[in-house]
C-alpha cells in the first residue's frame, strides 16, 4: 500500500471534522481471522454507507488518509444539496448529508472528543438541540474581497478568454486565504443579503476599486459584513477598506439607500492592518445609528459592527436556555460569565441570579454591555475589561469582587487559556458551565478542570451551524471535593 494507491473501500463510520472511516485488514491472523488487526482509513469526501474509490494521501503506522475519487454506491444518508457552488465553497461542507444524521453525527462525534480527548466516561450526554431552521438560518454574513477569483475547472479547461478573474466577493475557498469564490446567492443569510452582495460586486466593479491584496498590501476594498437582526427589522451594512475614500463612500451610501430600504445602517470600518480580519482600526457611520438591534428571550440587545453576537439567533435562545438549565440556580448567586460579550448570557440569566460580573476584552463588546444593561434594566450585572490571556485574578482582587457560587464561560474556539483554567481552580465555584464551539478545546480544559477536582456531570450539544461541521456543546461540572 503506498501514496497514490486507488482502494476500494466501504465506509463505516463518520470522523471529526467529515471524513467517512473505513477499517481495513492489512495483515490477516492466519489461527483466528475474525480477529486480525485492523488499520483505519479516514476518506475525506464519503459518509458512512458509501462504498467509494479513494486515493491514498497519506501513509502512517496506525492509519491512513485518503480522498473519495468515485462514490460506487452511494450511501442512503445523502441527499441533493441545494447549493450550486456545494464541493467548492468552505460553507455548508454536510449539505448533501441527510440533517437528521448530521445532528446524529455531531451527538456522537461530541461524546467521542470527551471519551478520547478528556478521557472522560462518566456523565450525562443529554440528546443534541436541532436548529429550528436549516437555511438563512444566520445573522450575520462576511464575505471577502479579492483579487484572484477562483476559477472552475470548466473555466480553465476552456479555451477562451476568463473574465473578471482580478475580482471577487464571495467566501474563501477551504485552505485558500487568498483565493475567493465569487458568489450570486447563498442559503444561510437572507435573500436581501444577496442581493446587497451583488449589488455591492457590481457598484464597486463598476467603478473599477482595487482591491486588497495580501501580498501587496495595496488596495481598497477588504470585506463586507452584514448583520441582520432576526426579531427587528434592523439590517447593517459594514465595508471593510484599507483606506478612506469618502466620495465614493457616499456615492454607494446614496445607492444603498435608494435602493435598499431595508439597511437601517451603513457603516465603513477602516482596517489598515495587515491581517485578514473583518475588524477596523475605526469606523465611519455613513447613516442609521452604527448598531442593529435583536432579541433573545424577553431581552433585548445592541449589537455594533464588532462586538460578538451568537449568529443563529433562534438557537441562541436554547443554548442559553440550556445554560440557564444546567446552572439551576436559586436566585441569589454570585455568578462569574468569562468571555461575556455583549452581555447576552449575564441579561438573559439576570432573575435567575444574584449579581453577575462578566469579563471581557473587546471593548466595543463592553461597550454594548453596558447599553443592554440599560436596554432591559438590569441592576445586577457588571462587565469589567479583562483580557483573559492573562490572570484575571487582580481584577477581582482590585475591585473587591466576591468568589463565585457558579462560573459560566464561553471561550473562543481556541478555548480557555492555562492560567484561566488555573484561575478558575483557585476560585472554585461550586459549579462551572461551560459553552464552547469547539469540542475538543473543550475537553482538553474540561479534563483540566476534572484533575482539579471537578466532575463532569452532563453535556447537551446545540446546533447552531446546520450544513457545517461545527458544533456548539455545553457542558455542567460540580466541585466535588
Ligand atoms: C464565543 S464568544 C461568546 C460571547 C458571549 N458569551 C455570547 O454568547 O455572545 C467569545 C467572546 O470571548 C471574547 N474574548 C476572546 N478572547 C478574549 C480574551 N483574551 N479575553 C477576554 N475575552 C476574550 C470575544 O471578544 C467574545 O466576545
Amino acid at each position: 500500500m503506498k501514496k497514490g494507491d486507488i482502494l476500494e473501500l466501504e465506509i463505516t463510520s463518520y470522523a471529526f471534522e467529515g471524513k467517512g472511516v473505513s477499517k481495513i485488514i492489512k495483515e490477516v491472523n492466519p489461527s483466528e481471522p475474525e480477529n486480525s488487526k485492523r488499520y483505519v482509513i479516514f476518506v475525506k469526501g464519503a459518509y458512512p454507507g458509501d462504498l467509494v474509490k479513494a486515493r491514498l494521501k497519506k501513509i502512517k503506522k496506525s492509519y491512513a488518509e485518503a480522498e473519495a475519487v468515485a462514490i460506487l454506491k452511494k450511501s442512503p444518508y445523502r441527499t441533493e444539496p441545494r447549493c450550486k457552488y456545494f464541493g467548492v465553497c468552505g460553507g455548508c461542507k454536510q449539505q448533501d448529508l441527510d440533517y437528521q444524521v448530521q445532528l446524529k453525527f455531531k451527538s456522537d462525534q461530541v461524546n467521542e472528543i470527551f471519551n478520547h480527548i478528556g478521557g472522560l466516561n462518566d456523565f450525562e450526554s443529554l440528546p443534541i438541540a436541532p436548529s429550528e431552521k436549516i437555511f438563512y438560518y444566520r445573522n450575520k454574513m462576511e464575505f471577502s474581497f479579492a483579487n484572484k477569483r477562483w476559477l472552475s475547472e470548466n473555466e480553465i479547461n476552456s479555451m477562451q478568454e476568463i473574465k473578471d478573474k482580478n475580482f471577487a466577493l464571495g467566501l474563501h475557498i477551504p485552505g485558500m486565504y487568498d483565493k475567493v469564490l465569487d458568489i450570486d446567492e447563498c442559503f444561510l443569510q437572507s435573500e436581501m443579503s444577496n442581493e446587497i452582495l451583488n449589488f455591492t460586486r457590481s457598484f464597486f466593479k463598476g467603478k473599477n476599486a482595487t482591491i486588497y491584496s495580501t501580498e501587496t498590501h495595496t488596495g481598497y476594498l477588504r470585506n463586507l459584513v452584514i448583520k441582520q437582526s432576526f426579531h427587528r427589522k434592523d439590517l447593517m451594512v459594514n465595508l471593510v477598506t484599507s483606506e478612506e475614500n469618502p466620495e465614493l463612500m457616499k456615492e454607494y451610501s446614496d445607492l444603498i439607500q435608494t435602493n435598499f430600504p431595508a439597511v437601517t445602517t451603513l457603516i465603513n470600518n477602516i482596517n489598515r492592518k495587515k491581517s485578514q480580519v473583518a475588524t477596523g482600526d475605526y469606523e465611519i457611520v455613513l447613516f442609521g445609528s452604527g448598531f442593529i438591534y435583536d432579541t433573545i428571550g424577553e431581552k433585548v440587545f445592541r449589537i455594533s459592527a464588532n462586538s460578538f453576537f451568537q449568529t443563529n439567533t433562534l438557537q441562541a435562545e436554547k443554548l442559553y436556555r440550556t445554560a440557564l438549565e444546567f446552572a439551576n440556580m436559586k436566585g441569589d448567586e454570585i455568578v462569574y460569565d468569562l468571555y461575556s460579550g455583549a452581555g447576552t448570557i449575564p441579561i438573559f440569566i439576570s432573575e435567575n441570579a444574584g449579581y453577575i460580573y462578566g469579563f471581557e476584552n473587546v471593548e466595543p463588546a463592553i461597550e454594548d454591555a453596558r447599553i443592554n444593561i440599560e436596554l432591559n434594566k438590569t441592576g445586577n450585572f457588571k462587565p469589567f475589561p479583562t483580557d483573559l490571556n492573562k490572570s484575571f485574578l487582580p481584577i477581582i482582587e482590585e475591585n473587591k469582587i466576591p468568589l463565585p457560587d457558579i462560573l459560566i464561560a464561553d471561550p473562543p474556539r481556541s478555548g480557555m487559556h492555562p492560567k484561566t483554567v488555573n484561575d478558575i481552580l483557585s476560585v472554585h465555584p461550586q459549579k462551572i458551565v461551560y459553552i464552547s464551539c469547539n469540542p475538543a478545546t473543550q475537553a482538553r480544559d474540561v479534563k483540566l478542570l476534572c484533575d482539579g477536582g471537578y466532575k463532569l456531570i452532563k453535556i447537551k450539544p446545540v446546533d447552531m451551524f446546520p450544513h457545517t461541521y461545527h458544533i456548539e456543546n455545553v457542558a455542567l461540572l460540580e466541585y466535588t471535593k
